[in-house]
């Protein structure tokens, strides 16, 4: 079994003992570790695993769990779940998890996005074709800016569990259950609407499935073809400031291709015709992520069979607790979300634990603190990472540290995500470690939840189309607009990368 090249002392260690400035010729490394580190898939050591198993996370503390009325019901639901078939395939989370790996090196950048919380009652098919084409178009812009492919990940077709800062909720002198997701429990604030009801479970998984479906059949039956980037605006942005910017660079890239066409490239290839699509949710419920947790009968690794990549919250991220014990054993590729409230040392702790072998698309860790404190905490994490030698891709969440409450909704500003993402890029920057992804709470509805950017939501719209049921959402224009400013940084970084390249006059990697 391959054990650390960085933690034994490989190519990290020399580059301790040499002259140039850290944080940059620490990050050059990064890229030599992931190259001698490329073992794919995942494999935890038989020390790690020895005594792991899909129900070890019981003998930990769970928090966020609900507490359900009647135990014999969850687990028959548990048991039907467990019966039925698994959402996603082994193989195609270890393909993702090459592909995470080039978002480490920089050969990559992650698009992940989709709604706070996925709801029953707005399940159909034009609101995931909806989301699917917003995140096309977005990668879309992403990749003509950045000169990298775009790994498409939707918070998607299982993201219904939310954890909550408070367990009861108080309204009108009434104090209920908090709303915990649509899998656990309903949004309406009535005793009975709050009420954790396990057949939800049952529920949430067809509607995880029926979505899949769909995306799989979107992704790969012609409406995802280069040949139609033209075509995927959404029709209330053909007007806007961000739709008219979209439809000139669809254009530009529909150029490129008749000429690529002219030029003999096969329209009909694969790549032409099709995208990878990959999706993602929070690991919280752990009754729900045991029953879809199988082994795979080609490498005998566990997988969480609920999505293809899971991530652990900043609130069940403790290092022994029951969330941490489970994600650690599973083969997916796995996230982390990271506070201000974490610790350089905790966290290169939590990435060995998660991540023993140190193996490249693994681990992403989200970090999600508000540009304020990103700026003064962020370099302390990314150095003592570097430092430990352990490769990740870092991935910036800019929306769960901008939340504030106005006028009773609780929203964000476009001005204070776009400052975080700013910040992020830029502390990569100074560092010289790499951006590796986005992950945005957002819709490809016409919602007002976000206040400010070109799409203009005031303070007085949020009352007009406010329909999450946890969190606000980036709307398509304001998504749309991101994706623009998260280009114009990968490009600015591509065009620096190469001025350094040509300025020293040889081969110098990307880093
Ligand atoms: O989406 C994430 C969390 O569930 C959410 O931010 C918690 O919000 P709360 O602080 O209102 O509980
Ligand atoms: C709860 C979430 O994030 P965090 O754990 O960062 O608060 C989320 O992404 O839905």
């Amino acid at each position: 079994m391959q054990s650390s090249a960085a933690l034994r002392g490989g190519p990290l260690a020399a580059a301790k003992h040499s002259g140039a400035p850290r944080c940059r010729r620490v990050t050059r490394v990064t890229r030599a570790v992931a190259e001698e580190l490329k073992t794919v898939p995942f494999q935890a050591n038989a020390d790690h695993l020895q005594k792991w198993s899909n129900v070890s996370w019981r003998n930990y503390t769970a928090l966020q769990q609900p507490s359900y009325p009647d135990q014999e019901e969850v687990d028959k639901a548990c048991a039907e779940i467990a019966s039925f078939p698994p959402l996603v395939f082994a193989g195609e989370c270890r393909t993702l998890q090459e592909r995470l790996a080039k978002c480490a090196t920089g050969d990559a950048f992650i698009l992940q996005g989709g709604d706070c919380a996925e709801a029953f009652s707005q399940f159909n098919a034009n609101r995931i074709r909806d989301l699917f084409r917003l995140i096309l178009q977005m990668s879309v812009v992403m990749m003509f800016g950045g000169g990298v492919p775009v790994v498409k990940l939707g918070r998607l077709a299982g993201q219904f569990a939310k954890p909550r800062s408070a367990p009861m909720e108080d309204k009108d002198g009434l104090s209920l259950p908090s709303y915990r997701g649509d899998i656990i429990n309903g949004p309406e604030f009535t005793e009975a609407a709050r009420v954790p009801d396990p057949w939800r479970l049952v529920r949430a998984y067809n509607q995880s499935a029926a979505t899949l479906n769909l995306l799989r059949g979107f992704a790969t039956g012609g409406y995802a073809g280069l040949d139609r980037v033209t075509k995927w605006n959404l029709d209330f942005m053909a007007n806007s400031g961000e739709g008219k910017a979209y439809t000139d660079l669809a254009r530009r890239v529909d150029e490129a291709i008749s000429f690529m066409n002219a030029c003999g490239l096969d329209m009909n290839s694969s790549v032409m015709k099709e995208t990878e699509f990959y999706v993602s949710h929070e690991c919280l419920l752990m009754n729900y992520e045991e029953a879809l947790t199988r082994e795979d009968s080609t490498t005998g690794l566990w997988y969480g069979c609920s999505g293809h990549f899971l991530w652990c919250g900043e609130r069940t991220r403790q290092l022994d607790n029951a969330h941490v014990e489970y994600l650690r054993g599973i083969g997916n590729p796995i996230g982390v979300k990271v506070s201000d409230k974490m610790d350089p040392s905790e966290l290169v702790a939590l990435i060995a634990t998660l991540n023993p072998e140190n193996t490249p698309g693994r681990l992403a860790v989200i970090v999600r603190m508000g540009a304020k404190k990103l700026r003064e905490k962020l370099p302390t994490l990314i150095e003592a990472v570097q430092q430990a030698g352990q490769v990740v891709a870092w991935v910036c969440d800019p929306m769960h540290g901008n939340t504030e409450e106005v006028q009773g909704y609780k929203t964000r500003r476009y001005d204070n995500i776009k400052a975080e993402v700013e910040a992020f890029f830029d502390v990569h920057e100074e560092c010289g470690s790499v951006p590796g992804g986005i992950h945005l709470e957002m819709t490809g509805d016409n919602v007002t939840e976000c206040i400010g950017g070109g799409a203009c939501v005031s303070e007085l719209d949020l009352s007009s189309r406010y329909h999450t049921h946890c969190d606000p959402r980036l709307n398509a224009e304001q998504a749309l607009e991101m994706a623009f400013y998260v280009a114009s940084r990968l490009r600015q970084r591509r065009e620096r990368i190469q001025q350094e390249k040509e300025s020293k006059g040889k081969s110098v990697m990307l880093y």
